[in-house]
């Protein structure tokens, strides 16, 4: 199986102060990583490295066979990016932010793509009203189908359950499973429940460094509990 993503020796310094710290890991093509770790942990700190964001203070990361720090915009036609920021216009309405960036990334019949992603997030009915009458669940549901619009092999989440009502999270989980063949995940979570359930893989972070990198299936979900706890106990970094 091919490698979607590879991370060598990352670390990132704000000052003297290393956030993400050495950390190495690789995923193959399909899998779905949930990163977990304390308040302070590094998490956002990597999955912004990834969606090129962030400029690594050393080491590689080789996303669908690209370097991100040589091509970062070829990564960027690559990525989906889920994040606190919705990246959407306000005064626009749902369809317009959609379209703009279907146009923006080339998508053929960005009309029909547009209204195809609106209606999977279920707002096809508001689709001409503008973002800012939004709540924020709308608001993050138009988001998700904003990341999805160029079609990603790869798809970052940071923590994309939080604002979301239950129902909400629903129509996210049958999201995600039905644009989840050939895609590969990486998503930050604080709920291990959930990301446990979607994960293939867990990545552990504490204080920056790598506390545990494996299958997820190489653990019980008890012993994970027990590792996850003994991790939150080593604090905010
Ligand atoms: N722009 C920045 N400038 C300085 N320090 C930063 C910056 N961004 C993050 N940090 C520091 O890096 C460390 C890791 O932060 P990060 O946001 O990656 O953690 P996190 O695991 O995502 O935490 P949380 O669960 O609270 O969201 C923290 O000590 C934080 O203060």
């Amino acid at each position: 199986m091919e490698t979607a993503l590879s991370v060598d020796h990352l670390t990132k310094s704000f000052g003297g102060r290393k956030a993400v710290d050495d950390v190495s890991f690789a995923l193959p093509e399909g899998a779905f990583l949930s990163v977990f770790g304390p308040n302070g942990a590094g998490k956002t700190t990597l999955l912004r490295m990834l969606a090129t964001l962030s400029r690594p203070t050393e080491g590689t990361i080789t996303l669908a066979g690209i370097d991100v720090k040589e091509e970062p915009e070829r990564v960027r036609e690559a990525i989906g990016l889920i994040s606190h920021n919705p990246m959407l216009y306000p005064d626009l309405t749902a369809e317009e932010n959609l379209l703009l960036y279907a146009k923006l990334y080339g998508v053929s019949d960005p009309q029909k793509r547009v209204i195809e992603l609106l209606d999977a997030v279920g707002l096809k009915h508001r689709r001409l009203d503008r973002v800012r009458t939004f709540s924020r669940g709308m608001t993050q549901r138009v988001s998700i189908a904003r990341a999805l619009v160029n079609d990603p092999s790869v798809v970052l989440l940071d923590e994309p359950y939080s604002g979301l009502d239950p129902h909400a999270m629903h129509i996210f989980d049958e999201l995600i499973a039905s644009v989840r063949e050939d895609r590969t995940f990486v998503m930050v979570s604080h709920d291990l429940d959930k990301g446990l359930a979607l994960a293939s893989h867990v990545l552990v972070l504490a204080r920056g460094r790598v506390v545990h990198f494996g299958e997820k299936d190489q653990m019980s979900p008890d012993e994970f509990a027990d590792l996850y706890r003994t991790t939150v106990g080593m604090g905010v970094s």
